[in-house]
């Protein structure tokens, strides 16, 4: 399968931005403050006497997204509406609060690179990113530098060797590449490195070219 009119690096300069930046639009807006709410949630006194009342706020912002939701399929083919780049993913996607979210730009060698410092909410051990949530990342990255290379499929494998904790609270550089194709699959590689070069997570993924019909 090929990407459409994704950016490839072959026709694409370096540096071009492969993810959707959060555009300072409402929603992206009231996205962020959902993410400081979750992360806010983790780290206010577990005493704060207020805690009832946000519980009744949250309830009722909840209630009046709710009642201005569309049906859900109508949404999907909205969600899915372009040529690739979300909006909605659990690691770039502005739009959802799950999402650090992760801005990829896309580097002339056919490599693609995004910072990010991950904070309490991505904690696995004390004071650490938690090992799935590195593989979420990782897998995504590994998604974007297939389209960046002129390729895309599903994950069917995704070996994940962990070689030292990953800090929360410092920024991380996450890189992926794709290594080769043979028929239908595809191999990416990438990891995750702390500000002095250290690798923390390292991957390697097959991916085989087939997709999921996007709803319409
Ligand atoms: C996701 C695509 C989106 C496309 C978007 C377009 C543009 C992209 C733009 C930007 C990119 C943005 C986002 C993308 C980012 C992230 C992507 C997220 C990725 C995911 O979140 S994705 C969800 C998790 N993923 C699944 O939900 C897959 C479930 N699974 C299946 O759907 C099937 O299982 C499938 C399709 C994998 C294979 O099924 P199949 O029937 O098509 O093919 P088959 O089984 O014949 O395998 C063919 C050859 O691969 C070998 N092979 C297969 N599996 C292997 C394994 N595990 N180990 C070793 N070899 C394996 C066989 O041995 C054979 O090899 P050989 O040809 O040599 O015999």
């Amino acid at each position: 399968m090929s990407v459409g009119t994704h950016p490839t690096f072959e026709n694409s300069p370096p540096g071009t931005v492969l993810t959707s930046p959060p555009d300072g639009s409402a929603v992206d807006r009231a996205t962020g403050a959902a993410r400081r709410v979750v992360d806010a949630l983790l780290r206010t006194d577990r005493g704060n006497a207020n805690l009832a009342r946000v519980a009744e706020e949250l309830n009722s912002i909840a209630e009046h997204l709710e009642e201005h939701a569309p049906a859900v399929a109508e949404r999907l083919i909205d969600m899915w509406n372009g040529e690739g780049v979300t909006r909605h993913d659990p690691v770039t996607g502005p739009e959802n609060a799950l999402a650090p979210p992760l801005v990829l730009e896309g580097l002339p060698d056919g490599s693609v690179r995004g910072t990010v410092t991950l904070t309490i909410p991505y904690q696995g051990p004390p004071g650490h990113v938690h090992g799935g949530v590195s593989a979420l990342l990782l897998d995504h990255v590994l998604g974007v530098a297939n389209a960046w290379g002129g390729k895309a499929g599903m994950t069917a494998q995704l070996s994940t060797r962990y070689h030292r904790p990953t800090p929360l609270f410092e920024p991380l550089t996450l890189t992926g590449k794709l290594i080769s194709v043979d028929g239908r699959k595809i191999t990416t590689a990438g990891d995750i490195r702390t500000a002095d070069g250290q690798v923390c997570v390292s991957v390697e993924g097959l991916f085989v070219d087939k997709s999921v019909p996007r709803p319409r």
